[in-house]
């Protein structure tokens, strides 16, 4: 417990094992300049044109974020309140879902859960949990505060069909028809809540080092007013504005394996603040462990050569936890070489 960044961030000038090797550090580039790039898609507007958008998006950027979601602002808001919340319990009331332990269904930790094994730390503290099956999974949610399970309930099942609609446009801009991503494909919606408590160097040290989602595609809520998400695109790390109304959209590797690679799973981090802590929620839709994986049928012909092989989810997942953060050569083994 002792080790959870919020625990003791503000007694502390920034320790040394929480200081980034040079080239892995944000730099300057902890404010990054530009803040509008990302496509922002309004979902209320003409489905073709809608179609198309989140294609070039999700082949130019690998994120997108999107308005007219059906998600109201209120329950976003909400939520989003109670995982702050959260994080401001007092320390015995967080002992209660703090664990160690990977296996804990949900579970409380600080920086990449690998703690004793990792050189450099990262600013964040974590709680992540599965969502579905619901019922479930709400059993071992955290009880504080009281409105938790009530709220997140609510909001992870509203998201859950915004992704199932948003897979649907994607299937069909992809000309895969409707159905395409169903079952074993998207059986598991996977919450992790980030919170970056402020930080007296963003210069020096990440919250979450640069990486691409191992998953198919996540949506993510960040706080308002407060800037951290970063993408890399052309060389640059720009900043995904937080919009109060907005989600954001990131494609993961198996949707870019599956697309056999027309849609684009972008490197992203979250730089830290000196001045506001920040708390962001990401919904990860992930195959089952044992879904097979590979790009579709249909999308592979003389001049577009299928470029991964199939493979278990599970076989990626143990492959890409190996390789932490070394998005070049996490899609090697899966790779097929002409
Ligand atoms: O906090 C953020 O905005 C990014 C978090 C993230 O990339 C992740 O949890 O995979
Ligand atoms: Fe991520």
């Amino acid at each position: 417990m002792e080790k959870l960044v919020s625990n003791w961030y503000n007694k502390r000038t920034l320790p040394e094992n929480y200081i980034f090797p040079p080239d892995a550090r944000p730099g300057k580039l902890a404010t990054a300049p530009s803040c509008d790039n990302i496509p922002v898609i309004d979902l209320g507007g003409d489905q073709t044109c809608i179609i198309q958008q989140i294609l070039k998006a999700s082949h130019e950027y690998g994120f997108f974020q999107v308005i007219n979601h059906g998600i109201s602002e209120s329950l976003l808001k909400d939520t989003m309140g109670v995982f702050k919340e959260f994080f401001e319990l007092p320390a015995e009331d967080k002992a209660a879902v703090y664990s160690e332990d990977p296996k804990k269904i949900c579970r409380l930790f600080t920086s990449s859960g690998n703690y004793d094994w990792e050189d450099v730390h990262l600013w964040r503290d974590n709680l992540r949990h599965p969502c579905l099956p619901l019922e479930e999974s709400m059993k071992h949610w955290p009880q504080q505060p009281s409105t938790y399970r009530e709220l997140v309930g609510t909001c992870s099942s509203q998201v859950r069909k915004l992704a199932l609609n948003i897979l649907e446009l994607i299937s069909e801009g992809l000309g895969l028809g409707t159905g395409y991503f169903r079952d074993e494909l998207l059986k598991n919606m996977l919450l992790f809540v980030n919170h970056y408590p402020p930080c007296s160097d963003p210069s020096l040290t990440l919250g979450v080092s640069k990486h691409c989602d191992p998953n198919l595609i996540t949506i993510l809520h960040q706080e308002e007013h407060v800037n951290g998400l970063q993408v890399f695109k052309d060389g640059e790390w720009i900043c995904v504005k937080p919009l109060s109304d907005a989600l954001v959209i990131n494609i993961g590797y198996q949707l870019q394996i599956i697309s056999n690679g027309k849609l684009k799973s972008a490197e992203h981090r979250a730089v830290t603040s000196s001045s506001n802590a920040r708390t962001s929620a990401a919904f990860f839709i992930t195959p089952s462990d044992d879904c097979i994986v590979e790009p579709a049928g249909d999308l592979i012909n003389a001049s577009n050569p299928q470029l991964f092989r199939s493979f278990r989810y599970k076989e990626f997942i143990m492959n890409y936890l190996t390789k932490q953060g070394k998005t070049e050569v996490v899609l090697e083994p899966f790779k097929l070489h002409a």
